[in-house]
This record gives structure tokens, sequence and C-alpha cells, in this order.
């Protein structure tokens, strides 16, 4: 096995649950440098075990325990509603290690997470969103007062492994984090549909219309990250006064759209919270 050291130059990094996100972060670490043996995934699933060692060729178990107990540092990417009980079964094997935990689980807040785990541990919380299975992703981060900060730089190069990060000032942002890049794919997915169809509606070939959505899509996403000019600056240059466009928006302001994402956006933010108290309540 790659290292003993805890938290040294070559740490163990250890991943329980071994689903698309884990799988995701393997792939990224491995491309980012880290070794095959510095990588170990525990999955109760012995065909994921299997195709995971094949692909990504990296050692897996079926012992979350076992994974536990040499990890330096353990990242948890088991469903919500799993985390519960598979955090206070890793309790004795973390609180022997004493790895940095990193949760990418939706809406388990650091606290209820540190108890079901013993206590007392360096724990960061991300909220990564599915563009990191193609490394694009976007994350949010927040560490509780126990992290260090070779620990942060640690947490940090996971999820940059997979897409840019963002610290938060307060736990409470990463509902917010959540709801905007967390939840956000699925929202320019539905625009994606959304255009698609009105185009075909129109008289527009199938293929085309798909052709066409997804590469002004793709194409408005770098002009705005290429950051020479604000995303309503670039709208502006869009809109010839008089023109087509000018039309669209016009029906697209009239419709809500501005006020209608903010709720979308309050209303996802209040389910993260929701989510957050219906597992916290868990002993
Ligand atoms: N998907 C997304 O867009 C995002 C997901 N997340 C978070 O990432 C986490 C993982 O999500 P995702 O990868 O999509 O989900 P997956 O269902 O793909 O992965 C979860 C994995 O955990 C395995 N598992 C279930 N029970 C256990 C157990 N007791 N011990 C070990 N492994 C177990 C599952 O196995 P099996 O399939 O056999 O049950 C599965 O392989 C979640 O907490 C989610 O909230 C965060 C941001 C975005
Ligand atoms: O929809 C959800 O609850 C999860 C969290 C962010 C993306 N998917």
């Amino acid at each position: 096995m790659a290292s003993t050291s805890t938290h040294g130059a070559h740490p163990l990094i250890g991943f329980i649950g071994a689903g698309n996100m884990a799988r995701s972060l393997a792939s990224g670490l491995l491309k980012n440098g880290w070794g095959k043996n510095q990588i170990i995934l525990s999955d109760p699933e012995p065909s994921q075990r299997q195709a995971i060692e094949s692909v990504l060729g990296v050692k897996t178990l079926a012992d979350n325990q076992a994974v536990a107990a040499q990890a330096d540092i353990l990242v948890l990417a088991v469903k919500p509603q799993a985390l519960g009980e598979v955090a206070a079964a890793l309790a004795p094997s973390v609180q022997k290690k004493k790895p940095l935990v990193v949760s990418i689980a939706a809406g388990v807040r650091l606290e209820d997470l540190d108890r079901w785990l013993g206590g007392g541990l360096p724990i960061v919380r991300a909220m990564p969103n599915t563009a990191a299975l193609i490394g694009s992703g976007a994350s949010g981060l927040y560490a509780n007062e126990r992290v260090s900060e070779a620990m942060r730089n640690q947490a940090e190069s996971i999820l940059r492994a997979v897409g840019v990060t963002v610290w938060l000032a307060d736990e409470s942002l990463m509902d917010v984090v959540t709801a905007l890049s967390g939840s956000g794919p699925a929202y320019f997915f539905l625009v994606m549909e959304t255009l698609e169809q009105a185009a075909i509606e129109s008289g527009l070939d199938p293929k085309q219309a798909r052709l066409l959505t997804l590469e002004t899509a793709f194409g408005a996403a770098k002009m705005a990250l290429e950051g020479h000019e604000e995303p309503s600056q670039l709208r502006r240059r869009v809109t010839s006064p008089g023109g087509t466009t000018e039309q669209a928006v016009k029906v697209l302001e009239q419709g809500g759209i501005r006020p209608l994402f903010k709720k979308a956006i309050e209303a996802a933010v209040n389910r993260s919270r929701e989510i957050a108290d219906m597992f916290g309540k868990k002993a």
C-alpha cells in the first residue's frame, strides 16, 4: 500500500461508496498525477468493484472499515440517506486512524457527520456537481475548525481534480451552492430541452435542432467564461435594437424568467435545509 504517513506527501485516499461521483474523483486524481496505489475504494457491489479495478486499475474492497483503517484522507461518497449508518459503523476505525474526512453527501451537516463518526475529526464538506464526470465540475467547500491549512489544500486538490472550487465563509451557504451549481446542470439541461423542442415545433430537423442548441449553449458558456465582459453585456451585444433577440428576451422577461429562477433557487435552498434537518435528526 502507498503510504502509512498521516497527511504526508503521498497520502492514501480512501473512498467509501464507489458510485458515479467517487469514480469521477478517482479518475480526476489519476489524471492529476496521483498514483494508482494511492487510491482505494469500497463498495458492496462486486460488479461495481470489478468495473473500477479494470477501468481505473485501482484497488477496491467490499469492507468499508478496512478502507477507513488505512486511509489518510477518507472521502464519504454514499447517498445522504445511507451516510448516518455508514458513518456510525466507521467510527471505531476513524477514531483510531484520525483521517481528514471529506464528505460530498448533499445536505448532511458537519456537526451531524462528526457526531456519527464519534467526534473530534477534521472534516471538509464539499458540494460538487455532475459535470465532475467530465472534469468540468464546480464545487463549494466548507471546513470545520479542526481542518488545518495543509488539510484544506489537500481537500481542495481532490475537488480541483474534477473542476473549479470555491471556499464558503459559512456552512449555511452550502444550501445555496447546492441550489446553484449542485442542481444547476439540470436547469441548463431543461433550457436546452425546451429550446430544442420549440425549434423542432417551428419546423427544424431534430438533429439540426440538437446540434445548434448544444453548440449555442457551449459557445455562450465559453464566451462568458472568457470573462472579457459580463453576461448581461454579452446579452446586450446579441440584442440588436429592433431585431429578433429583443422580441424573444421581451417575452422571457414579461413571462417572469427572473422571479421564476429566483423562486426555483429558493425552493432548492429550502429543500436542502429540509434534507439536512431530516438526516441530522438521525442518531
Ligand atoms: N450526482 C450528483 O449530481 C451529485 C451527487 N452528490 C453526492 O455524492 C454522493 C454520491 O452520489 P452518486 O455518486 O451520484 O451516487 P451513486 O449511487 O452513484 O453512488 C453511491 C455508491 O455508494 C454505494 N453504497 C451504498 N451503500 C453503501 C455502503 N453501505 N457502503 C459503501 N458503499 C455503499 C452504492 O452502491 P449500490 O449502487 O450497490 O447501492 C453506490 O455505488 C451522494 O451523497 C450525493 O449527494 C453531490 C453533488 C452532486
Ligand atoms: O438533487 C439533488 O438532491 C442532488 C444534490 C445536487 C444535485 N443532485
